[in-house]
This record gives C-alpha cells, structure tokens and sequence, in this order.
C-alpha cells in the first residue's frame, strides 16, 4: 500500500499537466469566441451577449459536480469570458464613483477585470457617458435592502431613452478602516450615510460618543482617513487596498443580508435568456378602480411582480409614475400582451428592457 501512495512531487507533475491543458483549452475557447465575433460583425449582431452569458453560468453550475465550489466557478468562468470579450475590444464600463465604492465592485462583479471601468462622478454622468456612446454600459445603484429605492435613479429613466440589460446583486459588507488598525486609536469616524445607518449599533457599541461624519462616498472617506492617524472610515475591504488602510474590524453592518441591487444601462435592449426581468415605467390615468386595473394584466395571467414603485411625477403636482419590475422578457407572448392591455389604462407607458435576472 505504502508504495503506492504519490509522492508530492508526483502529485505536482500531475498538476502541471493539467493546468498545460487547461491552458490550452482556454486558448482554443478564445479562438472559437473570435470566430464567433467575426460572424456577429458579418451579420451586425452585437459581440457582447448577456443573456448567452447567464446560460453559461446556469449550465456550469448545474452540471459541476464538484469539489471545485460553484461560487469560484462563477468567478473563474466571469475572467474567462470578460478576457474573451476584451481580445475583440475592450468593453468600456462607466460607474458611479469614485474607486473603491460598491458601485465599483459590482461593476467588477459583473464585468470582469479585462473590462475598462470608469469611473464617474455622479448617476446623470453615467448615463450622460452611455447616451454619448463613450461607454457601451453604465452602472448605477438602484436600491439598498436595508434602505430602500435609489430615486435619483428611477428618476432618470423618465427622460432617458437607455436601456436596462442587466442587474446585478451585491452583498454588501462594511469594514472599519484606518491607518493604525487599532480601534483604540479611533477619535473620528468618516462614512456615507448609507453606511452610517447601516453600522449605527456597531457604532453605538465600539465607539460611543466618537463623533461621526458623513461626506460624499465611502471613497471619499477612504481618502480623508489616509491622510489622518485618528480618523477610521467605514468602507469596503478594496478601499483599504486602493487607500493603503489596515482593517480595524471587518464586517460591521448591523443587518447580515445586506444587498444592494445595481441596474447595467446600455443604448441597446437585451435578447432573452429564458430567465428575464422586465422593468416598465408608466403614468396611470386618475380613474377609480385604476390601480387594481393596472395589476390585473399581470394578475390574471400569472405574471409574476417582484417591485412596484411610485414616485412622484415631477413635471405635473400630484400625479406619480410607476416603476414595476416582472418576471419574463417583453418578447413572451404572455408579458407582451399583459403589457398591451396595461397600456390601455396609462397616459404613458415605457418599456425600460428585459434582462437576465441575477444569479
Ligand atoms: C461567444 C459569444 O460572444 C460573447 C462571449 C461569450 C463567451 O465567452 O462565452 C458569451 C457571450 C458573448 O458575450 C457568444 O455570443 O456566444
């Protein structure tokens, strides 16, 4: 038996031979995408397809068998294929910024790191970016579990003609940041709001009656406490690396579960995935029984409703538009007629685009 048993040096020659053929078997994947984008470019299809790549990821999860864990899966397969789009051009991506925000690690999420990220300095920048094709996609935030709607991006779909063509789930974790890394050293605290509300008992706990101090981003909290020895931010664990701080304690939101939900806007709508959301945006006509007739469309047949938002229609006192979120592409049979008969009860109805859900 014991004989038998490989040496370690056996062992990493196996594994040598396993990654030359992996690598060869990433360069022959990188050919066949080339020369999938040299059909698309024939036929002026578009290279980057978002819904093909949720099929990809769904497949691979279903048919690993394991050890290898799925969620490194997706992380490896998300750098494979980012790095294939990046041999035919490199994807520009703009974001809300600066660095080191959560913006910014969604977009890394769900871009990959062949993408050209850039980032932006508010949301009417990043679709201002995107509607003047400097970018091909836009990232911005659109809601918080914790803390709900990000309305200044409901309300830029009501005169933007983009499209959404993906979202994107973050889970979210606040760390204490500093330049000591010692919690005794900690006189004052730097934040966004968002995350100030967010770590309010761990506050309360750790550091009572230090004052706290909301500015712009976490980014721009990052930044101030590099260049103060008393100050700790509360960011996220790659503003440490790109503000050179040290991790004073890691994960300090009061809430586990704290998602934050991003929205990818394009010039163009996405194909169906099998596996789609829609997001529409509509003013209904003031007549009674009209909400219960809005809903009825999608009631009646089975359409499922994950989000429905008012806000309030800034160009006319006292009305309010609709965002709603369903589950479908606007191209099934079912959601297009539902979204026919909706447009009959609503002064203005406007499909904001179907893309994959998240996974
Ligand atoms: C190869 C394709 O083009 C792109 C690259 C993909 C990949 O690397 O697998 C998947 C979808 C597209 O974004 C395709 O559409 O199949």
């Amino acid at each position: 038996m014991q004989q038998n048993t490989p040496t370690i040096e056996q062992l990493r020659a196996r594994i040598d031979g396993i990654d030359d053929q992996i690598v060869a078997l990433l360069n022959e994947r990188s050919r066949v995408v080339l020369e999938v984008g040299r059909l698309k470019s024939g036929s002026n299809m578009d290279f980057h397809v978002p819904g093909r790549e949720r099929q990809i990821y769904e497949r691979l999860l279903n048919v690993n068998p394991g050890p290898f864990p799925n969620d490194a899966l997706r992380s490896v397969y998300r750098e494979i294929i980012s790095a294939s789009l990046s041999l035919e051009s490199p994807m520009k991506v703009a974001f809300l910024g600066p660095k080191a925000t959560f913006s910014h690690l969604a977009t890394m999420q769900q871009f990959g790191l062949s993408a050209e990220l850039v980032p932006l300095k508010s949301i009417p920048a990043v679709f201002e970016e995107v509607e003047k094709e400097k970018a091909l996609y836009g990232v911005v935030p659109v809601e918080n579990s914790t803390e709900g709607v990000i309305s200044h991006t409901l309300d830029m779909f009501v005169d933007s003609g983009l499209k959404i063509t993906a979202e994107i789930l973050l889970e979210v974790h606040h760390d204490l940041l500093s330049r000591t890394g010692r919690l005794e050293d900690v006189k004052k605290v730097y934040s966004h709001v968002q995350p100030i509300a967010q770590c309010r008992q761990w506050l309360e706990d750790n550091l009572p009656g230090i004052p706290v101090v909301d500015v712009a981003s976490t980014a721009v909290a990052a930044q101030i406490v590099s260049e103060d020895y008393s100050a700790a931010a509360i960011a996220s664990e790659l503003a440490a690396t790109l503000y050179d701080l040290k991790v004073v304690r890691s994960r300090i939101e009061d809430q586990v579960n704290n998602f934050t939900r991003f929205l990818v806007v394009s010039r163009k709508g996405c194909e169906r995935s099998g596996n789609d959301k829609t997001s529409v945006l509509f003013s209904v006509k003031d007549e009674p029984g009209i909400l219960f007739r809005m809903l009825e469309p999608f009631a009646k047949r089975g359409i499922n409703l994950s989000k429905i938002e008012s806000r309030p229609f800034k160009k006319k006192a006292w009305e309010y538009i609709f965002f709603l979120d369903l589950f479908g592409h606007s191209s099934d049979p079912q959601v297009a007629e539902a979204l026919e008969e909706l447009r009959l009860c609503c002064q203005f109805l406007k499909i904001l685009g179907s893309y994959p859900r998240s996974m």
